[in-house]
């Protein structure tokens, strides 16, 4: 078979009734080291045992599952024989239950088809290119959506928040990540943050020709830093191209979760959630997302990717800190507390409709909005246009060719050589000392009082009036009046069980805007968080919650009390407005 003609049709093509890539008959070193015929076709690769009648003991592995392949000479010397492994990460019922979820599947198959061991390692090596490049073609892609894909090989720099979460994110990049990353074939360099701002500091200054994607395993707030270090850099408009990933290390992994939603998943809690955020960024899809541009009334302008809460939730958000050793569990724990003592928030909420065209003088709204926020640099008169180009980076897009990791690399369980760790790390389990330093409540994002508030670059925000003006005459006042809450969702999910926005995606160009009035009973507000879960508190037809799909809103608080919050992150209470910038960003996703 190895020494055929390679001009004459390869009659392997035609076996067992399969017209496919690649046909052989190889050890499954896994599975009881039977011999079995292995069939690869565009899509699939077929397992069938030689002593089984047919039909019986086949097992058929679909390439959308499947993340990568690698060969490898045997350990052994004396072994002449070669071998692939390839890793596949289909749905499988959950333990006990008839939930499904990712579960890690490897195929390892012993070619000895010569006498020569380079032979052999050559026809190993012939198939694990040609499952690893099926794989590729054949991604999975939801209607309707544009895509591109991460160039390969992809240079990763994986940004770790040792403290997010209940302080386990380098213990899952052991367990999960660094095998999935290693079984792709992708090299990547681990940044493990030391403090706040870090992340924003290290992708501010960073050589961005060095990365093709910047992915962070850590809760939503190590992602808002990187995406406002982006936005603070002279080359913003091409630096915050970049694709991010997102693997969900924090308590809240509202992005991770919604990403995991838009893969048409189900709902997926912890490693379950990380092992299928990892195999999407495995497979290294992208897709744009909106970013918001937020301004504070001390001049301060962020970005943020996620949502924008006052009242309840922000409070629940941040006093829950305080159990955060109990992961996910504290934003419930905190729910209720809250509950308890229920209060209601007084403020002026205005905002602009999706369906509304913006009134004509933006232009002048824009000059003005610059000439009064200290926040935007000078140099943003001539920033760009505010539609990113439709086209991504071509140098992000290319056709897919195999990973670093050479054919005769040795099998998952090492690391790539290319692949490194930055920064020391404490113990995942020495989180003692720094757990202050992480929570979001103490760490007030303050105007002024870093270097970073006043760096902010961004496209103009042409919707939006100064603060200290009236909001524009087309926009919907809503009556001042007393709140329970405010929530604007860009993303489906506000934490990994709360789909607050279901109808959100991650480049719809519109803010869900829900807020839900004062007069709401104790038990309607639970029942409409318990209904959250599923996305389903619209049905509960509660006549205090309201929801409108924005472009741009403006909330000026007019009680004392009732924090704000910026993807998870608190920020200095008093009026706030935003506008979406649609398909700013790029986002690994599905
Ligand atoms: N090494 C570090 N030490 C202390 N704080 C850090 C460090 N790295 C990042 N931070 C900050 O910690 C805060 C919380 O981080 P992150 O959101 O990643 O985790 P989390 O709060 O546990 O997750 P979630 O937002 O999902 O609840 C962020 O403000 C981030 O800027």
């Amino acid at each position: 078979m190895m020494d055929r003609d390679k001009t004459e049709p390869d009659p392997s093509h035609h076996r067992n009734g399969i017209v496919g890539l690649l046909y052989g008959e190889f050890t499954d070193i896994l599975n009881g080291k039977v011999r079995c015929s292995v069939s690869l076709t565009d899509h699939a690769l077929t397992v069938q045992k030689i002593t089984s009648s047919p039909g019986q003991g086949k097992v058929v592995f679909d390439l959308n599952d499947c993340i990568g392949c690698h060969a490898f000479k045997g350990e052994d010397n004396a072994d002449t024989a070669a071998y692939f492994s390839a890793y596949f990460y289909p749905f499988k019922r959950k333990w006990l239950s008839s939930a499904m979820a990712r579960q890690r599947l490897e195929q390892c198959f012993r070619v000895a088809l010569a006498q020569d061991p380079s032979a052999n390692l050559e026809e190993a090596e012939r198939w694990a290119r040609a499952i690893r490049d099926a794989s590729f073609r054949h991604l999975p892609r939801r209607d309707g959506a544009v895509y591109c894909e991460v160039r390969r090989p992809c240079r990763l720099m994986l940004l770790l928040n040792p403290n997010s979460g209940r302080g386990q994110a380098m213990s899952l990049f052991t367990t999960h990540i660094q095998r999935m990353l290693t079984e792709a074939a992708v090299p990547h360099t681990l940044v493990i943050t030391e403090h706040q701002n870090h992340a924003r500091e290290l992708v501010r200054e960073a050589d961005l020709s060095q990365w093709d994607a910047l992915v962070i395993l850590s809760g939503d707030g190590l992602l808002f830093e990187v995406v406002n270090g982006l936005m603070e850099r002279e080359d913003w408009e091409v630096a915050i191209q970049t694709p991010l990933g997102i693997l969900p290390g924090g308590s809240g992994n509202a992005l991770a979760a919604s990403v995991n939603h838009y893969s048409g998943t189900p709902m997926l809690l912890g490693e379950e959630l990380l092992v299928s955020c990892g195999f999407l960024l495995c497979k290294g899809l992208l897709s744009p997302m909106d970013l918001v541009s937020v301004h504070l009334a001390s001049g301060q302008r962020l970005f943020s990717f996620l949502a924008l809460a006052w009242g309840f939730v922000a409070d629940v958000d941040i006093e829950s800190e305080r159990y955060r050793q109990a992961g996910a569990l504290r934003f419930l724990l905190g729910t209720l507390v809250r509950l308890a003592s229920l209060r209601s928030y007084r403020g002026r909420l205005a905002f602009l409709p999706v369906h509304q065209e913006p009134a004509a003088e933006q232009e002048g709204r824009v000059a003005r909005l610059v000439a009064s926020t200290s926040s935007i640099s000078s140099d943003n008169d001539s920033s760009p246009s505010t539609s990113p180009p439709d086209s991504p980076n071509s140098s992000f897009c290319s056709a897919m060719s195999c990973g670093p990791l050479t054919d005769s690399s040795p099998p998952c369980s090492a690391l790539c050589p290319e692949n490194s760790v930055h920064s020391s790390s404490p113990s995942p389990n020495d989180n003692n000392t720094l757990h202050n330093a992480s929570n979001n409540a103490i760490k007030l994002l303050q105007a002024g009082s870093d270097q970073t508030t006043s760096l902010i670059k961004g496209p103009p925000d042409s919707l939006l009036s100064p603060l200290d003006e009236p909001v524009p005459a087309d926009w919907t006042q809503v009556p001042e009046t007393g709140f329970i809450l405010m929530l604007a969702m860009y993303q489906s999910y506000l934490a990994e069980d709360l789909q607050a926005a279901p109808e959100a995606r991650t480049q719809d160009g519109c803010i869900h805007l829900y807020y839900v009035l004062e007069g709401v009973s104790r038990a309607a507000l639970l029942r409409l968080f318990l209904a959250m879960e599923k996305g389903t508190h619209m049905a509960c037809e509660c006549p205090q919650l309201v929801y409108h799909q924005v472009r741009a809103l403006r909330l000026e608080p007019l009680s004392t009390q009732g924090a704000l919050t910026v993807d998870g992150e608190q920020v200095e209470c008093g009026p706030i407005q935003a506008q979406i910038h649609g398909s700013v960003a790029r986002l690994i996703s599905s």
